[in-house]
């Protein structure tokens, strides 16, 4: 049978997901108590953060690792980690998302102009690829317009350890977005580098763990800000997000020109408000025009990676999410297949 000092270990080599240190470390493991005739074991671990995603993994892992060593059952108790102990851990890892070790894909979400929903977009594909089971974190980088944690429902702040952001999780998508750092949704003065700085926070700043996707919501539009914002973000790929208007899709070109000359890859159009389904009929109504998503398509050389109808997403009072398509909702059916273009491409 086992005994503890084999539990401690075994399960003492395993990392605390958000701090990248070992239990044994991090002097993690606060509790093991083996019942011999039962083959149980009962083990009490302290991590940096409890209730996420990354907690139902290592928890995967000791019960798997402990069965492994002859186990016949495994009882598991996590608690939060002494904020102390965390904070000095965090201070001494200072690894980033940017740093060359993760494999991470940055995907930005940009728009020739305002209103065509690209945060719409931004935040249901987010959600859609980590409904595929990836690991998504999403940067609402829209810094003047930012509208992601109303749009997702979000109404909790990040919490920050030591020098170290935890980004919010919602839906299980890992959310930071400048709206968490303003009083009262007042408007956001600062210019130029102070802006770029912001980024970088939300780059070296946040704990974003293991990520396959990074989504960003771009500021819209080809003006000052949008290029301060393109030229501040690391290579990412590129989706557009146009309405069928001929005039929106030219628009939206010199969004996809500006993408090329920061060094950005385009991957895709998304054409959002492409048509109007009446429930009743089945028939379609281009209410905004047809043809612009092609068009864009063509210019820019890449495929449509989907078409997106108007309609609103269904309120759920208890758990509200204003612009959050449901997985069984004809838009949500959409953007899973969006999702699955994107992960086949990327
Ligand atoms: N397919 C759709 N059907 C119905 N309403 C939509 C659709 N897509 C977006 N909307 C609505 O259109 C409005 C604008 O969307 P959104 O804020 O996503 O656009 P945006 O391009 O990010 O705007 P901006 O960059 O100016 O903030 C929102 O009220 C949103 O709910």
């Amino acid at each position: 049978m086992l005994q503890e000092a084999d539990v401690r270990t075994i399960i003492g080599k395993l990392k605390d997901p958000f701090l990248h240190k070992t239990l044994a470390e991090l002097e993690a493991i606060e509790e093991i108590k083996i019942n011999p005739e039962k083959g149980h074991v009962s083990v009490k671990v302290g991590i940096a953060k409890t209730g996420t995603g990354e907690q139902l993994n290592l928890q995967q892992q000791i019960v798997s690792l402990l069965k492994e060593a002859g186990a016949a059952s495994v009882g598991l108790r996590f608690t939060d980690l002494p904020k102390e102990k965390a904070v000095s851990f965090t201070e001494e890892t200072n690894e980033s998302i940017l740093s060359g070790q993760n494999k991470t894909t940055f995907i930005a979400i940009a728009s020739g102009k305002g209103g065509v929903g690209k945060s719409t977009v931004s935040v249901n594909l987010s959600i859609a690829l980590a409904r595929l089971g990836k690991k998504v974190g999403l940067i609402d980088a829209d810094i003047y317009g930012f509208s992601v944690p109303d749009m997702m429902g979000i109404t909790k702040r990040p919490e920050v350890y030591g020098e170290k952001v935890i980004p919010v999780e919602r839906f299980g998508v890992k959310v930071i977005s400048m709206g968490f750092f303003v009083e009262d949704n007042s408007p956001v003065i600062w210019r130029g580098p102070m802006l770029g700085k912001m980024l970088n926070n939300f780059f070296h700043d946040v704990e974003w763990g293991e990520l396959d996707y990074l989504l960003l919501d771009l500021p819209p539009g080809t003006g000052d800000i949008a290029l301060d914002v393109h030229s501040a973000l690391p290579a990412c790929k590129e989706i557009i997000v146009s309405t069928p208007h001929p005039t929106a899709a030219f628009v939206a070109a010199r969004a996809g020109a500006m993408a090329l000359k920061t060094d950005h890859e385009i991957i895709g159009v998304i054409e959002n408000m492409a048509y109007f389904e009446s429930k009743i009929t089945g028939e379609k109504e281009y209410v905004f025009g047809k043809g612009g998503g092609e068009k864009l398509a063509e210019e820019l050389k890449v495929p449509i990676l989907g078409k997106i109808p108007l309609q609103q997403p269904d309120w759920n009072e208890n758990d509200f999410a204003p612009s959050v398509y449901n997985a069984d909702h004809p838009i949500g059916q959409i953007y899973s297949e969006i999702a699955m273009k994107v992960a086949d491409l990327i």
